[in-house]
């Protein structure tokens, strides 16, 4: 690959195992260049030298190199300091700054504590995800859960439950499929993406009994992109995640949340990547959260970390080949 500036890794909240993980990941994957935001005194004693650099390429792919950033206090874990959520957030900020600016080629963010986020810092997005959208200008965006066999995408992210009837819009729907089939292609390599789509009620509505949505518009919506967009359905959620089905498609887009990530946390917990689509620069980011009940414990598994380092890596790769044609 020709030479291409490192990627970006955000801190994530210093609390959780967000520190942890990218350390171990530094040892794991000395092959993908990447230089960290955050406190520089977070990083430490954690396995992995640590050296202050001023710019994204003078990263060192033997150690941890840290762009120092803004975020007072001692890293206590498992205990989030209110004071250190403003540079938590103005890290990712910073992230996407170099994202956009060139100096980096991607992103990849550790774990934040939502609540933390918000009560520290009135933090105004429900997670990364929306508000990565709004710095990239209001893209629109999914966020897809990934591992080796399966791809998930839910059409509704971090609203409540109760909220999901009245968020499901068919513009919602058809944005999603849209912006995952692009993804599929663009990022993926997958010239016609097979897309799944899941019921939003029991048996996908059982002929209406169930339910109403599937019959008043989900599947006249997938019928009427299918030609396009190579999606079908809507199915009943809970026979579309079974080995075989799986076999039958390259995206599952789900209603709401825990529909979408409940099979892939169950599937590969440890390999399951998060990747933003849609976004004028790459992201991802583990699948999971700051494990506060094991931070500081030196249990946690970056599998994730790495694997979300180097699914960002790759689609680096595979857009520089895209880019040179
Ligand atoms: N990418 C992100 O920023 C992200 C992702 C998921 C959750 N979160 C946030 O993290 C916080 C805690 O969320 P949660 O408790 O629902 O999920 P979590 O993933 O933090 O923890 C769930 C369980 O999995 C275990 N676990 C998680 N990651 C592990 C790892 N790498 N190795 C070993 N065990 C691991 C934890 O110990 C815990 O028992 C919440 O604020 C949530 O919003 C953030
Ligand atoms: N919804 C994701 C999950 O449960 O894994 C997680 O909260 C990440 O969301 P953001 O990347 O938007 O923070």
């Amino acid at each position: 690959m020709a030479d291409r500036p490192p990627l970006v890794v955000t801190c994530g909240e210093p609390a959780g195992i967000g520190p942890e993980v990218i350390a171990k990941a530094r040892l794991a994957a000395p092959d993908i260049p990447f230089v960290v935001i955050g406190n520089p005194d977070h990083f430490q004693g954690l396995g992995c030298p640590v050296d202050v650099v001023e710019t994204p390429v003078s990263a060192s792919q033997h150690g941890l190199s840290v762009l120092a950033h803004d975020i007072p206090g001692p890293r206590v874990p498992g205990r989030p300091d209110p004071a250190q959520a403003a540079g938590v957030i103005s890290a990712i900020a910073r992230a996407v700054d170099l994202a956009q600016t060139g100096a980096a080629s991607g992103i990849c963010t550790a774990p934040i504590h939502k609540k933390a986020l918000k009560d520290g810092a009135g933090f105004a997005y429900p997670g990364h995800t929306e508000y990565l959208s709004a710095l990239g200008g209001d893209a629109d965006v999914v966020m897809m859960l990934a591992c080796p066999d399966l791809r998930v995408v839910p059409a509704t992210i971090h609203i409540a439950l109760s909220e999901v009837p009245r968020a499901l819009t068919p513009d919602i729907l058809e944005t999603c499929l849209r912006v995952t089939h692009a993804g599929l292609r663009r990022d993926f390599g997958i010239a016609a993406p097979r897309i799944a789509v899941a019921g939003l009620n029991p048996h996908a509505g059982e002929g209406g009994t169930m339910g109403t949505e599937e019959l008043t518009w989900i599947t006249a919506l997938v019928a009427r992109l299918a030609p396009e967009l190579g999606c079908f359905g809507p199915l009943p959620a809970d026979t579309m995640f079974h080995a075989g089905a799986r076999a039958g498609y390259d995206a599952a887009v789900c209603m709401y949340h825990d529909q979408a990530l409940i099979p892939i946390k169950t599937i590969d917990f440890a390999g399951g990547v998060n990747v933003t689509l849609g976004l004028p620069f790459i992201r991802t980011s583990p699948d999971h959260g700051t494990a506060f009940d094991i931070a500081g414990r030196g249990m946690a598994d970056p599998t994730s970390m790495v694997a979300a380092l180097r699914m960002a890596w790759d689609m680096v790769g595979r857009r520089q080949g895209l880019a040179l044609v």
